[in-house]
């Protein structure tokens, strides 16, 4: 069999890129239908990409059986307004596993997240994700955070790999960035793309884009995407003083908050959509819930959000 031609491209709108969270129902087992309303208000809230079963979308809770049934519900929900990116990871036979489970579901492209539990050394990285990108013919975004942290060097040998379209970057190191854009812009010049996929990408925003980096993930945009449309607009039009008062009234004490317990990066998210209505249920173990208190500081932060944003009018 000739293998199919390798995408050279994901074609991404502007604004913020969506990454749900995976619903589950009362006994813990995946709920697709709650999941297919979660993707299709994000779609049309305006959402620029669909970044299913990610982090937030709890990747390494999920059988392999649950992943193909969310990604074929994300790629329904989209119905084609927008390309859906699926997570792919674990070791490279998983990987590969994931990353043609994705293929077969419909998505749009991969998100190659780090190596499981092994640190490994940069030869063995960039084996390992090309051969994820080999293995199909989506396009891969690799995730540099944990154990897969990159040199200048390596990124500009996964930005000569077929296949190998961008690098998410959820570590925060800003020099170690600006060298990778530079060196990629001088060895390996062409349209590779650069996400800034910290927790909470917002609060970095402003340093990222002085870099270059103008893709951003966001978790607020499952709970509030109200909040993040206004913050990526406030962004693109150059209106500092709404990027100013998000940042100090909202986005600050969201990551403060954020920071109060392990896991929240994906608990406290879900508890936010489930504060906006939709039953999304409970995270799985490993993760906990967050408290009660925390959960009312979060109900009170969007409140205050929706505030900054009646001001800003
Ligand atoms: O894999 C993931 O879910 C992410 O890295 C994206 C998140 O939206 C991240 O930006 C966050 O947690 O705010």
């Amino acid at each position: 069999m000739t293998p199919a031609p390798l995408a050279t491209r994901l074609d991404i709108p502007s604004g913020p890129l969506f990454f749900p969270v995976t619903a589950y129902g009362p006994d813990g087992s995946v709920d697709l239908d709650t999941y297919r309303t979660h993707v299709r208000r994000g779609v049309e809230a305006g959402a620029a990409a669909v970044f299913a079963c990610c982090g937030t979308g709890e990747f390494h809770a999920l059988t392999p059986e649950e992943f193909e049934g969310c990604v074929r519900v994300a790629v329904e929900a989209a119905d084609g307004r927008v390309p859906v990116v699926a997570g792919a990871g674990y070791g490279t036979a998983l990987a590969v596993r994931y990353a043609r489970l994705a293929e077969a579901a419909g998505a749009d492209g991969l998100l190659a997240m780090p190596p499981y539990l092994v640190v490994a050394g940069q030869e063995g990285l960039l084996r390992h994700y090309r051969e994820v990108a080999a293995a199909t013919a989506l396009p891969v975004i690799v995730y540099q955070r944990d154990n897969a942290v990159f040199t200048p060097q390596t990124v500009v040998a996964l930005a000569r790999t077929d296949g190998i379209i961008g690098l998410k970057d959820g570590l925060g190191d800003l020099d170690l960035m600006q060298r990778v854009v530079s060196a990629v812009r001088c060895e390996a010049p062409g349209d590779f793309l650069y996400f800034n996929g910290l927790p909470t990408a917002e609060q970095t925003q402003l340093a990222y884009r002085a870099l270059g980096v103008t893709l951003y993930s966001s978790a607020v945009f499952c709970f509030a995407p109200e909040i993040a449309l206004a913050f990526h607009q406030a962004l693109r039009t150059g209106d500092d003083a709404t990027v100013a008062k998000l940042l100090d009234g909202f986005y600050r004490p969201f990551v403060e908050l954020r920071d109060r317990g392990r896991g929240y990066a994906v608990a406290l998210v879900k508890a936010g959509v489930r504060l906006r209505g939709l039953d999304v249920g409970e995270v799985r173990p490993p993760l906990h819930e967050p408290s009660g208190d925390h959960v009312k500081q979060l109900a009170e932060l969007i409140e205050r959000g929706h505030a900054l944003l009646e001001e800003a009018k």
